[in-house]
């Protein structure tokens, strides 16, 4: 294509100018040949001009002439003043041709031989006249020379004939030579306005066709200009919607609750998808469905707090699953509304897993534009569901460890670094309000012999029970603990001492009826003595409390067992 442009373009000057040169040519010829031609007319008009003057000096000889012979004939004196009129007449009109052929040797040759016959000619008939005038009319019809007169004609008709037969000649040729100018004048003008029309109208095309190509190649230009705005300005999505995302798992590392990694999640995910709405879904630990544990947006599709497995093609299938609006509700999850997602929306249902096992689902839905909006956003949103996943499942592990860290796994209570991390808390916090707090210590009465009777592992079940037992015995603020091998610490924030009492006694009594299946086999009952210590009257620091709560526990065993006593009571 642009090898032929330029090569056109190479031409079309020289084209051009050569158009130009034509016309001005056709001009330049056209106004040669009108001027010949003109030319050529003058001369067919000065032959004609000739011929009349030839026939005008035959005239005048003959008017002398006739004129002449009537005064001869009548000697009426009208004839004599025609004829001296007539006389300078011939002269007259012989000059006359003479000047008129005076550029043709040939004609002047016979004018002056016509001239020549025709002043003979006029001296005879002026030797008549004189003879008339002189010796009478018969002196001078008997003086007539007929022979010469006879001759004298004679020459001047042949002169004469000679002459106009030459401009015949001169007219014919002349004439065949302005129709040839004509001709040819004509030919030149039309085909030189043929070849300059022609080149003109080539020209015309082509300036024109390169017109259309210019237009078509700056319509391309201006296409592919704005191709490239639109790739970059998709450059520029991508590139805002990956770091989005990677500002989202540099986050999503430093969260500590669940709260705030769905706090993000839903600000990540309203980032990528303007105007997104949706629900996050956890497993429960029955493992037998899902529960909405935050919703975002203003639902476009709702869906309800609770599904089972069954209800949702993600988790069937354990991959991502989008529904547009225009595939109908054949693959819509059954979770959602009926009839949705209508045209022009887009429901989005991603699995939350981690290593293999599905722990929740990412719910969202929004106008379908705006989920394609870059082509990568469902791409984007499955990486980010997968970060999500393996987010909650360490923090899931994380919470496991701390409990497992914090809970004797034997009773299930809390462990004793647990108890001194909260009572000191929990002192504060009562010392603060200006509230009391308890603290019981409790021991199993002669564990060893129930150990040594009925072996360990009877002794852990046993120990196990009591654990369970103090579990569900005590207020939900109330912190139970295993102190050590048989011993429980419990702490009663805001319990005074008489309250501490009942609630120790009520325990003992609990225990006291307390029996333990073990290898098919019911053991037990067995005994637990407990001591308290309240504060402020008992101590107003964790260890004083303690101290004073076990060595209490210690006299209730010096002073039998089985028994409740309070540090404050004697
Ligand atoms: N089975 C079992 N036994 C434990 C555990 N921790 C401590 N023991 C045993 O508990 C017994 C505690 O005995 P002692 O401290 O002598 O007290 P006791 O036999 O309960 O007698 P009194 O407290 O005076 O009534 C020891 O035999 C320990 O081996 C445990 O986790 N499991």
């Amino acid at each position: 294509m642009p090898a032929s442009r330029s090569r056109l373009s190479t031409y079309r000057i020289p084209a051009f100018a050569i158009a130009v040169a034509m016309l001005l040519g056709v001009g330049v010829a056209s106004v040669y040949g009108v001027t010949t031609l003109r030319q050529s007319n003058a001369w067919i008009e000065h032959t004609y001009e000739v011929i009349n003057r030839i026939e005008v000096v035959e005239r005048a000889i003959r008017g002398a002439e006739a004129s002449a012979r009537a005064y001869r004939l009548t000697s009426h004196p009208e004839f004599r003043s025609q004829y001296l009129a007539a006389v300078p007449e011939v002269e007259r009109a012989t000059g006359e041709l003479m000047m008129a052929i005076r550029d043709n040797p040939g004609q002047d040759a016979r004018a002056r031989r016509l001239r020549e016959v025709a002043r003979a000619h006029l001296a005879e008939l002026q030797r008549l006249y004189d003879l008339q005038e002189t010796q009478g009319d018969a002196a001078a019809r008997l003086g007539t020379d007929a022979a010469l007169t006879l001759r004298q004609w004679g020459e001047i008709d042949a002169t004469g004939s000679e002459m106009r037969r030459e401009e015949q000649r001169l007219l014919e040729a002349r004439k065949a030579r302005s129709a040839t100018y004509a001709d040819r004048l004509v030919a030149i003008v039309v085909l030189g306005m043929l070849l300059s029309v022609t080149l003109l109208i080539s020209l015309m095309v082509s300036v024109s066709r390169e017109n259309r190509r210019a237009r078509a190649l700056e319509q391309d230009a201006r296409g592919a200009a704005q191709e490239m705005a639109l790739s970059m300005a998709k450059v520029d999505r991508l590139s805002h919607q990956r770091h989005v995302l990677s500002r989202y798992s540099g986050l999503l590392q430093s969260c500590q609750t669940l709260e705030e990694i769905v706090q993000l999640s839903i600000e990540t995910i309203q980032r990528l998808v303007p105007g997104a709405s949706g629900r996050f879904y956890l497993m429960r630990a029955s493992q037998d469905f899902q529960e909405s544990v935050a919703v975002f947006g203003d639902a476009l599709i709702s869906s309800p707090d609770f599904l089972s497995a069954n209800d949702c093609w993600a988790l069937r299938r354990g991959q991502p699953h989008e529904i547009h609006g225009e595939d109908g509700s054949l693959m819509a999850c059954a979770h959602i509304d009926a009839g949705k997602p209508v045209p022009g929306t887009t429901a989005l249902c991603l699995p939350l897993s981690a290593q293999g096992a599905q722990i929740g689902l990412l719910h969202v839905s929004a106008a379908t534009d705006a989920l394609d909006h870059g082509e990568a956003v469902d791409e984007l949103l499955g990486q980010l569901a997968e970060q999500l996943g393996l987010a909650i499942a360490n923090l899931q592990l994380r919470e496991t460890l701390r409990t497992q860290s914090l809970r004797d796994p034997l009773t299930g209570l809390f462990n004793r670094r647990y108890l001194e991390e909260n009572l000191a808390r929990e002192l504060t916090r009562c010392e603060r309000r200006g509230l009391p707090l308890s603290v019981l210590m409790l021991d199993v009465d002669h564990f060893k012999r129930f150990n040594d009777t009925h072996g360990h592992a009877a002794g852990d079940a046993l120990l196990s029970q009591v654990g369970r037992l103090l579990e569900v015995g005590v207020r939900s603020e109330d912190i139970p603990c295993r102190y050590g091998g048989e011993e429980f610490t419990i702490v009663m924030p805001e319990l005074d001492a008489a309250g501490a009492c009942a609630r120790a006694e009520q325990i003992r009594r609990e225990v006291e009826r307390t029996t333990v299946q073990h290898l098919g086999q019911t053991l037990g009952p067995v005994t637990m003595s407990i001591g308290i210590a309240t504060y402020p009257a008992d101590g107003d620091t964790p260890a004083v409390l303690l101290q004073m709560a076990d060595a209490t526990l210690y006299r209730a065993k010096a002073e039998g067992r089985n028994r409740v006593l309070h540090a404050s009571h004697a």
